[in-house]
């Protein structure tokens, strides 16, 4: 970092801003294998607390990919890289009073622990979507481990790339059936018993 730059300490704080939310904000930070239901457990995760009036925000692996992070790869450096901006995002929306949903592979456990550092106590819970890779691999929404596969894709996540899945997670989404529904109502009706929210 620079020298000579000064953090400005400004009157209205994350405490006021969550105040006036009726919400306390933190990050919501889902992990996982691609095609484990990442995305689709956090639209509807998001759809519920909008329901119950909540400000929120999802940032999604994806979405992210074309727009802030488009110039990095799959490399492991630039995985890193990735998780480190949208960590220092997801902090600066904390800091504006939302709940933030994050839906990234995040497959490396120090940049995971990277993201709960920069938060207080209670605002980083993680969610391992712990869907095994053969059933991600039959869903391949996308086609893409079909192309990993056949090497048209390198470094792909648990075929080419490693994915270190979390031991401590607050929240497991074990996968035996059921559906994203029922996945998205287990991980809201855990986060109201941890008391976040109401
Ligand atoms: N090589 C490789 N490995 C893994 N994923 C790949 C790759 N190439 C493209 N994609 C698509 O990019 C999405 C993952 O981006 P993330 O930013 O979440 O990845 S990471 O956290 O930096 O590992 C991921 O989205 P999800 O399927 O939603 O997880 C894929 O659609
Ligand atoms: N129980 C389930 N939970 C989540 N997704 C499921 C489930 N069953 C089937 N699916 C499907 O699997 C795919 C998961 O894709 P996506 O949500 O994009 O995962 P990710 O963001 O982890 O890559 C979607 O097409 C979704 O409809």
């Amino acid at each position: 970092m620079e020298d000579n730059i000064v953090w400005h300490q400004h009157e209205v704080n994350k405490a006021r801003r969550g105040e006036a939310k009726k919400q306390k904000p933190c990050v919501i930070w889902l992990t996982g294998l691609s095609g484990s239901g990442k995305s689709t457990i956090a639209n509807l995760l998001e759809k519920k607390l909008a329901d119950k009036g909540k400000h929120t925000y999802l940032l999604d692996g994806d979405n992210v990919r074309h727009g802030l992070n488009g110039d990095l790869t799959f490399s492991d450096k630039d995985r890193v890289e990735n998780i480190r901006r949208i960590s220092e995002l997801a902090k600066l929306f904390v800091d504006s009073g939302l709940i933030v949903i994050t839906a990234f592979i995040s497959p490396f456990k120090g940049e995971r622990d990277y993201c709960r550092a920069l938060l207080e106590d209670n605002e980083f819970v993680e969610v391992f979507v712990n869907t095994p890779i053969e059933e991600c691999e039959k869903r391949d929404p996308k086609g893409l481990y079909q192309k990993a596969r056949s090497g048209e894709i390198s470094d792909f996540t648990g075929i080419s790339s490693p994915y270190e899945a979390p031991e401590t997670a607050e929240i497991t989404l074990d996968f035996s059936g059921q559906s994203a529904q029922e996945s998205a109502e287990q991980l809201f009706s855990q986060l109201q018993q941890k008391g976040l929210i109401d």
